[in-house]
């Protein structure tokens, strides 16, 4: 990998303040693996102490509302992700797009506002296996990228992109190292012609979908992938620092 290895914890709706233990011992093991650059994101409720505890990682959000403060019931916005301690949002994600209908355009929304309140921010992509059997998975992607990236000229350094096929999250499988190379391969192809070479060199493109420590190093070694978006391996120190390693020696390779 070219860049700096980003592993990003997402833990999903999982953990009440006994998980803080578990933030603590992955801040204070990410201290050894500077090379890596270490986040998680915890459910709302915990981003403020995750961040009180945190060190050396960075905190984020799993979402955002785009919309100033004002009568939303149940909904936070980016200002104050930003003010609990957030460093960055996720936004995209194919789990928000199920259960709450996110469309693209909405997506986009969210990311100018995350942007505006100085978040940066992961956007997901991934197609479901119905897709990708029918030969559409790199349109049905590029799809969502082109309505959902930000509009701005240069948002390279506060952007991310995470590729998580709908049919790799949780289930165990993950796409083979070829067809991970060829979505990101296009992708990043997207991003040049969005934003131009050198913007978007500063892109790191992740990939997710069942990462674990045993099948980390060769995911993370595949070209263009610049990072992880774990989320059932995040949950517990010793899985997720399993895979921070990995990034560790995948870039010495
Ligand atoms: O959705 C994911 C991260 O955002 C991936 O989840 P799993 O690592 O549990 O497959």
């Amino acid at each position: 990998m070219a860049e700096r290895p980003y592993i990003v914890g997402n833990w999903k709706m999982n953990g009440t303040r006994a998980m803080l233990s578990e933030a603590r011992a992955i801040d204070r093991a990410a201290q050894r693996y500077m090379k890596v650059e270490v986040a998680v994101a915890p459910p709302y409720t915990l981003i403020h102490a995750v961040h009180k505890e945190a060190e050396q990682i960075g905190v984020g959000a799993q979402d955002c509302h785009a919309g100033p403060e004002g009568a939303h019931t149940g909904d936070i916005n980016a200002p104050m992700v930003a003010d609990a301690g957030a460093k960055f949002v996720i936004l995209g994600h194919s789990e928000r797009r199920q259960d709450h209908a996110e469309t693209n355009e909405c997506i986009n929304a969210k990311i100018e506002s995350a942007i505006d309140a100085g978040l940066r921010v992961i956007l997901c992509c991934g197609e479901t296996l119905e897709t990708r059997d029918a030969g559409k998975a790199e349109e049905f992607v590029l799809g969502q990228l082109k309505a959902a990236l930000p509009k701005f000229e240069d948002p390279a350094e506060r952007l991310t992109v995470a590729y998580e096929p709908i049919w790799a999250i949780g289930t165990g499988r993950t796409a083979t190292a070829d067809d991970i190379a060829a979505m990101h391969g296009a992708i990043r192809q997207l991003l040049v012609d969005t934003y131009g070479e050198e913007a978007s060199a500063m892109v790191r493109i992740l990939y997710g979908g069942s990462v674990k420590p045993e099948n980390a190093r060769e995911i993370l070694a595949t070209p263009e992938v610049g990072g992880a978006l774990v989320g059932g391996a995040s949950l517990s120190a010793e899985s997720f620092l399993g895979i921070v390693v990995g990034a560790s020696e995948s870039d010495e390779s």
